[in-house]
């Protein structure tokens, strides 16, 4: 079941309004990411229909959900599931009527809704559970089982808030593979929140990066991954982000006047980002005034490569060769200190907010992305960002 979602969504919220519009094609994901607090969960329980819009409209397939103040879908009618951390089954209910309770929901009669949750309990491995009531299951059980739940009952949209984040180690893969499986298999519409970019680049078409309601940044998960705007992005891509400001064309950070390329038409005195990849970072055992002086925390090293952090937010990857050249021989050890220098940082400025990749009006054929079975989908695009 795959359906199209266009969303322009306002909810006040006490400290500020969350308000976003995207789209999402018929078998489309697109990921929410954010710091705690940015607004994500708020437009999933929008999109649900379990928090009121202050104003604008939702529709899926073109049928109007939801207009501030005129049109309002109960949960119950949308046809859009929405999975969280916790597994929320129904506690009086079996492990097997849970499953069945959507499709009987939806008029199914009792022989072809067994078949169903045969068919589920089976994928998900609890056969033998199927009379077990949720408390006597564990946490990743239950989880299966919400997710069994969910499918079964052929939403429209499935919106999955960080549905692995309360699961342990052994868990977590097993309810990720199943989840993958049945996403990419049926092809179903999904909205992903989540602070992993891995499950992103995973299942999403696009990424909207939120920060206090509204969308920041936006992209494919690999415009996020190579090349981030914002400072939360880049840090969860795995950059070293450094704040300063942009003085005489250089990131003055308050220690060191560090040389990189502008973005963003940055002026003089602007306050600004630098984002560097770890393996863009030389050390040296001087002080050369274009890098930071810090303390080496900790040394690694794995299949050749030297891994140095530091207490400054700098990290650096280099080869053995080039730490032993840097360690005048031996090897740089914690404790002592270093200048690390970038040799290719990009600078942004720090309310680099606006420069949005994806364009609605784009008039490029739509894009489109096959999953590991070859089923293609469609590429979202994000609209008036
Ligand atoms: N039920 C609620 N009623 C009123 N305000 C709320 C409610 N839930 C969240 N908020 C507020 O709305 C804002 C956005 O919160 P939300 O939970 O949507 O953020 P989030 O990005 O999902 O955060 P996290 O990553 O921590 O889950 C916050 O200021 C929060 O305090």
């Amino acid at each position: 079941m795959t359906a199209r979602v266009s969303a322009d969504l306002t909810v006040e919220r006490a400290e500020f309004d969350v308000s976003v519009r995207f789209d999402v094609d018929a078998g489309g994901c697109v990921a929410l990411l954010g710091p705690n607090g940015a607004g994500k969960s708020t437009v999933l329980t929008a999109l649900a229909g379990l928090t009121p819009l202050t104003s604008g409209v939702l529709t899926v397939d073109g049928e109007t959900l939801e207009a501030a103040g005129s049109v309002r879908r109960p949960p119950e009618s949308r046809r859009i599931a929405l999975l969280d951390q916790r597994a929320r089954l129904f506690p009086h209910l079996s492990i097997e009527r849970n499953i069945a309770f959507g499709p009987r929901a939806r008029g199914i009669d009792r022989g072809r809704t067994q078949t169903i949750v045969r068919q589920w309990l089976d994928r998900i491995g609890l056969v033998d559970r199927a009379k077990a009531r949720p408390h006597e299951l564990s946490g990743g059980q239950q989880q299966r089982v919400a997710i069994a739940r969910a499918f079964a009952s052929q939403p429209r949209v499935l919106l999955l808030d960080e549905p692995f984040a309360a699961l342990d180690a052994e868990s977590a893969p097993i309810v990720r593979a199943i989840l993958s499986d049945e996403l990419t298999g049926s092809g179903t519409t999904a909205v992903l929140v989540t602070h992993e970019m891995s499950d992103a680049w995973q299942w999403a078409d696009t990424c909207l990066v939120m920060n206090r309601g509204t969308i920041v940044e936006s992209g494919t998960p690999s415009d996020l991954a190579v090349r981030p705007r914002r400072a939360f992005t880049a840090a969860l891509a795995g950059f070293d982000v450094v704040r300063g400001r942009w003085i005489g064309g250089r990131l003055d950070t308050g220690e060191a006047l560090l040389n990189g390329t502008p973005e963003d038409g940055l002026c003089d005195g602007d306050p600004a980002v630098g984002i560097i990849a770890p393996r863009d970072v030389a050390i040296e055992a001087l002080t050369v005034d274009t890098g930071m002086s810090s303390v080496l925390t900790s040394v690694s090293v794995q299949a050749g490569v030297v891994r140095v952090e530091t207490g400054s937010g700098l990290h650096a990857e280099l080869s053995v060769d080039d730490a032993l050249r840097a360690g005048c021989g031996s090897l740089p050890r914690a404790g002592e200190r270093y200048t690390l220098t970038p040799t290719g940082m990009r600078v942004v400025g720090a309310e680099a907010a606006r420069g949005l990749t994806v364009s609605p009006s784009s008039t490029r054929a739509s894009p489109t992305r096959a999953d590991e079975r070859g089923v293609r989908h469609p590429v979202t695009r994000p609209l008036g960002l």
